[in-house]
């Protein structure tokens, strides 16, 4: 469970370019959720991710994982329980190395420095059954370099690596913006059949009113720093892409493109 209680962020304060960027925040998301957030350029999106991951210190309020306050735990310390992917697709991955070599990195990661570190047989298997969790045929790929992979394997590698110390909460941060359409889907339907799978809590930031409409049980549209629209289960799926536009409070020519 994700719970953040009035932040509040502020850039510039006191100058001429002050900008809020958090405004009392207040969001929960309860264990197991997959809420979708979207709102305009400069709305807090990624301030919010930043906040929540750690990256960026709030200046009041507070940040509470499964009932634990981590607004003053340090970003590595946080990510042991926090797992984030990006939206460049080369970030999360070592692009020399094979597909199994980058899960025991990610696995190594998140254990103590005095555990075994070759790859065996129980490792392996263990790989396989998590990538075959994707749908994209990673599993029978163990010994490919990842450089060879396409942008869309690679990203929902990434997201894989990223969940398995099977963390309380899972940000995607955009991470299907940098795809064509018909991979960003791809990854989007492999990061539903993990998230299902694993049973995460998950809050996914996105550009993509198409993806807002068809995936996650909720909606949280942010404006100006704050929660200003959210659409939970129920009335889900009686959403259009049109409905949520006219919510915005700036329309910008990519929303309507459902880019
Ligand atoms: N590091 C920073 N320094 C100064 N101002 C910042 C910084 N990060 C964000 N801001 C400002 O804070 C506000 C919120 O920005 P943020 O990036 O969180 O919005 P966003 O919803 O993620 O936007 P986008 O959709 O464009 O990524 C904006 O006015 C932005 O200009």
């Amino acid at each position: 469970m994700l719970e953040i209680r009035s932040a509040r962020k502020t850039f510039y304060k006191g100058q001429a370019d002050e900008k809020v960027a958090l405004d009392a925040l207040d969001l929960t998301l309860q264990t197991g959720e997959f809420g979708v957030v979207i709102g305009s350029n400069g709305a807090g999106k990624s301030t919010m991710l930043n906040a929540i991951s750690g990256a960026m210190p709030l200046d009041s309020g507070h940040i509470l994982i499964n009932g634990d306050d981590v607004t003053n735990t340090p970003v590595h310390k946080r990510a042991m329980r926090i797992a984030r992917v990006f939206q460049d697709p080369m970030l999360g991955t070592a692009a020399s190395m094979t597909v199994a070599e980058n899960m025991l990195l990610a696995e190594l990661r998140s254990k103590s420095r005095t555990f075994a570190r070759g790859l065996n047989a129980k490792r392996l298997s263990d790989y396989k059954e998590r990538l075959s969790m994707l749908g994209l045929g990673l599993e029978d790929r163990l010994d490919t370099r990842v450089e060879l992979l396409s942008g869309g394997q690679r990203q929902s590698l990434s997201l894989i690596m990223a969940v398995g110390g099977s963390p309380d909460l899972l940000l995607l941060d955009e991470h299907t913006a940098a795809l064509d359409p018909r991979t960003a889907d791809l990854v989007l339907n492999a990061t539903i059949r993990a998230v299902d799978a694993l049973k995460l809590t998950t809050l996914m930031v996105t550009h993509n009113m198409q993806h807002a409409v068809d995936y996650g049980n909720r909606v949280i549209m942010l404006d100006a720093g704050k929660v200003k629209l959210q659409i939970g289960d129920d009335e889900k799926t009686n959403i259009t892409v049109a409905t949520l536009v006219d919510h915005f409070s700036v329309k910008s020519d990519a929303m309507l493109l459902g880019a």
